[in-house]
């Protein structure tokens, strides 16, 4: 049977109910395999550089927090656009069941190579970003090592998260610190934010 995108129905079922219940869902096979498979090749031909940390004017590289390197997705690229355009889905309907105000969605690959990580980190600070859903998608498949490790507000560990090629993981960005454990074997991801139209002292945020 050919893959379908959850309609609204079985998407409600699916992201919203356990979204509203814990804030964060991991839904596996959420992107079909033949888009996983060709965001994993096109990957392989971005330009990927040294990831920073903190936003515009702070940013710095910091390799003892993390050391993946990224690429912006952008719209010009039909692959990066299928990507997107699913995410454009998945904002309406956040929008339409949960009223989050969503108005952008921007999203980067991200490489880690054998040793990679990224320390335990919140991806937005209340009344400081507006990002406010984090989405990770993974395009391949590690049997051990780079795992995904998700900590509730009391510093619990609450999931851990094996990438897997179409597990798409989404969870509110303010609320879950988690971290990336070193990578075994190169470990491609998609790294996207939902955000709201929230202004920052007067000026909206800008992207990382
Ligand atoms: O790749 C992952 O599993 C998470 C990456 C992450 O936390 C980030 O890029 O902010
Ligand atoms: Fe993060």
């Amino acid at each position: 049977m050919p893959y379908q995108w959850p309609t609204l129905t079985n998407w409600l079922e699916q992201i919203a109910q356990p979204f509203y219940q814990q804030g964060y869902v991991i839904l596996e096979q959420a992107i079909p395999a033949d888009l996983c498979w060709a965001l994993y090749q096109d990957v392989q031909h971005q330009q990927l550089t040294a990831a920073g940390v903190g936003r515009q004017g702070q940013h710095q590289l910091n390799q003892q927090v993390r050391r993946d390197h990224t690429a912006w997705l952008n719209q010009n690229n039909p692959v990066q656009q299928q990507y997107l355009q699913q995410m454009a889905q998945l904002q309406q309907d956040m929008n339409r069941r949960c009223f989050l105000g969503l108005i952008d969605f921007e999203a980067h690959y991200a490489r880690y190579q054998q040793g990679d990580f990224y320390q335990k980190h919140l991806d937005a600070f209340v009344g400081r970003s507006n990002r406010v859903l984090s989405t990770v998608c993974y395009l391949n498949t590690l049997e051990q090592g780079g795992e995904l490790l998700i900590y509730n507000e009391q510093d619990q560990l609450i999931s851990r998260v094996q990438p897997n090629a179409g597990t798409l993981v989404i969870f509110e960005s303010c609320r879950f610190p988690h971290e990336v454990l070193p990578a075994t074997t190169t470990r491609y991801s998609i790294a996207g934010w939902f955000r709201q139209n929230s202004s920052i002292q007067g000026r909206i945020d800008p992207p990382q």
